[in-house]
């Protein structure tokens, strides 16, 4: 494992204002820190928690008190360090009343270091998961008072300045016997020392991937944030992604080009899949001496920009990376839901009614509306959580089947038979295995290395037509919208636009502090900066699990299609034409187990010309104002 020793603001610190400033750098916190925000790194301390008691010790950071040899833990833990290696371990008073809430020896200062334990099951404490600083690789960098001290809109906020020694917990709910325990992280905010002369600044701002609503307001707010923040004046777009590094011109931004571009949707820069190129990208940055870099994207663009900031930190550069995550699809994790989110469920709503209009105006009408969602469901969740008109929602974490007893065709059958109309919503990533089994797979990728996937809204609407026109004599009408590019394509609400302004400012305050390899993003609320490759290191999914999808299920009381079979007899109740109800166990007990057109192994038994005429419902009856199997009314 790579870890290093890193001291944030040690060496000869000269400051422009003064003893005072000098006696502050001086206080900086003492931070240790992995050397790089490498993915094996920061996967390997994270992990290192979880590992088996057999696995190599592992160092951690954390926060703790006391001296080279031993550190306590609030708890009073003790820790004795790794031998030999403890002469690395750099110590830093912090402040007892703001850390400290256990108990601790007395007389012992606090501590925040890298702990090596004497066995990996030792209890540990907090794990600091900080991001790195261009002092790692220069440590004798000037620092400057950070201007908005001088800023009459912010010098009359109490405790302006995020203090050094600020961290968020990832985990909000802890346990009372250990509430120190588990990740932490930095944060954001604006620190009382800067470690960039604003005029001397050259920032560009860069927009990769998948558009999403909000993505021209954190341009905007960059932009005004470092000019009328910072007093920054040089600030430059790269036009069209990545590639605009080394193949197109840049943009000149100011406040008055970027003035109202938060009410469009898209981006002002262009974006773009694909085409990063990790040298000639930091080549054009040291070309046009670029020293603060800001990039708006995805996991993909994450990836990116980690490698950029490995590069420009292999080169020895004075220039900071900072990410904004950026995805639709809200599958970055860590951060508690990513811009534009709010606006894209809002704006789904509008197809939801609109396929819910539809259907509840045709006869045995079917609504079905496709929504973003690669790999994770979050869009279609919200969207169908929000709307209450939703019957059934599948995304890509929770599969499902067409046929057979607990499956979506009998469903919507039931659903058609009670309400008279049906809406689904698919996430675009679900069901993928089942359209797999009947197109044929030609794996295709976009630009990025990103796979493309088969149309399930489509290919879902046409096994609903296939398989209510030919098992009833009255076909249903079904009508798929999909609104994709429609919920991505627009501006930010309200409180997307609020958002991003945060983020925005988060991240220049981060670099302007001389933060780099980060992104940032709320925390338990909090905003804070994590590394790069952390934040891409796991992606963020819907948990089927968890009691959000719970209260979906319990909204819509669509089947959990478990695949079970004791699990489908014990909650699949079936109704026979005179209105019995039995469990499906009891129905094939009493020898009968075609219910339907269902048969027990989940084949239809068609209303075909050969077939002889099995006693089957051929025609869906009229909805029983009475019945509703879902909290929504018919
Ligand atoms: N592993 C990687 N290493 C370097 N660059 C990458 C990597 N993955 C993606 N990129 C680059 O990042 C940019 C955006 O990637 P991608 O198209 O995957 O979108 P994204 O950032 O994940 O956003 P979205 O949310 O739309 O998927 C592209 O220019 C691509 O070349
Ligand atoms: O058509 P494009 O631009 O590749 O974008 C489609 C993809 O982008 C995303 O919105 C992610 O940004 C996915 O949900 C979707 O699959
Ligand atoms: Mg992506």
């Amino acid at each position: 494992m790579e870890t290093m020793m890193t001291v944030v603001g040690s060496g000869p610190l000269v400051s422009c204002d003064g003893p005072r400033a000098a006696a502050a750098a001086k206080e900086q916190t003492l931070v240790n820190k992995t050397s790089s925000s490498s993915s094996s790194s920061s996967s390997s301390r994270l992990h290192s928690k979880f590992k088996p008691a057999t696995s190599v010790v592992p160092s951690r950071v954390g926060v703790f008190w006391g001296n080279e040899k031993r550190a306590w833990d609030c708890f009073g833990k003790q820790f004795v360090f790794r031998k030999g290696l403890k002469t690395g371990v750099q110590r830093h008073p912090l402040t007892p009343s703001k850390l400290a809430i256990g108990r601790f020896p007395k007389g012992v200062s606090t501590t925040v270091m890298e702990l090596f334990c004497k066995t990996d099951t030792e209890h540990c404490g907090a794990i600091f998961e900080d991001v790195p600083h261009v002092t790692d690789w220069l440590p004798d960098l000037q620092t400057y008072p950070n201007p908005l001290k001088f800023n009459p809109a912010y010098s009359a906020v109490k405790q302006y300045f995020v203090e050094n020694d600020a961290v968020v917990t990832k985990d909000a709910v802890v346990k009372m016997t250990t509430p120190w325990e588990g990740i932490h992280f930095r944060r954001a905010g604006p620190r009382e020392k800067i470690y960039f002369r604003p005029e001397e600044v050259k920032a560009c701002i860069v927009t990769c991937g998948g558009l999403c609503p909000g993505i021209n307001t954190v341009i905007r707010e960059i932009v005004c944030s470092l000019w009328f923040q910072y007093g920054v004046r040089d600030i430059i777009g790269i036009v069209g992604g990545y590639r605009g590094f080394y193949a197109r011109n840049t943009q000149t931004l100011n406040p008055k080009v970027v003035n109202d571009i938060h009410k469009r949707g898209g981006t002002i820069l262009g974006t773009s899949r694909g085409g990063h190129d990790t040298m000639k990208i930091v080549d054009s940055i040291e070309d046009r001496d670029i020293n603060q870099v800001y990039i708006i994207g995805g996991d993909g663009t994450h990836r990116g920009a980690d490698l950029i900031y490995q590069e420009i930190k292999r080169r020895g550069l004075k220039v900071a990376v900072a990410c904004i995550p950026k995805t639709i699809d809200n599958d970055i994790d860590i951060i508690d839901k990513s811009f534009g989110f709010d606006t894209a469920v809002e704006e789904a709503q509008r197809a939801i009614n609109a396929a819910h209009v539809e259907a509840e105006s045709a006869d045995n009408g079917i609504g079905v509306v496709k929504l973003m969602g690669r790999y994770s469901g979050s869009i279609a969740l919200y969207a169908t959580l929000a709307s209450r008109d939703v019957d059934c929602c599948m995304i890509p974490e929770a599969p499902f089947y067409l046929e057979g007893a607990g499956g979506l065709f009998e469903f919507v059958y039931r659903r058609l038979r009670e309400n008279g109309h049906v809406v689904l919503v698919v996430a675009e990533g679900a069901g993928q295995d089942l359209v797999a089994q009947t197109l044929e797979s030609n794996e295709l990728i976009d630009a990025s290395g990103n796979h493309l996937l088969r149309d399930i809204g489509h290919w879902l609407s046409q096994q609903m037509k296939d398989h209510f026109s030919k098992l009833y004599k009255e076909p249903v009408t079904l009508k798929y919208i999909d609104p994709t590019y429609m919920i991505r394509a627009i501006p930010g609400n309200a409180a997307d636009n609020v958002y991003c302004t945060l983020l925005a400012h988060s991240v220049i305050h981060g670099a302007m502090a001389g933060f780099t390899g980060f992104t940032a993003g709320p925390v338990n609320n909090r905003h804070c900066y994590i590394p790069i490759a952390r934040a891409v290191e796991t992606q963020r999914h819907v948990n089927v699990s968890d009691r959000m999808w719970a209260r979906l299920l319990s909204s819509t009381n669509q089947p959990s299609f478990f695949h079970d079979k004791d699990l489908q007899k014990r909650n699949v109740m079936i109704q026979t034409e005179n209105g019995d109800e039995f469990t499906e166990e009891e129905y094939e007990t009493n020898g009968d187990s075609e219910v339907n057109g269902y048969t027990d192994n989940g084949s239809e038994n068609l209303n075909t010309e050969d077939a002889e005429q099995p006693a089957l419902v051929t025609t869906i009856p009229p909805a029983d104002p009475n019945v509703s199997q879902n909290n929504h009314a018919p």
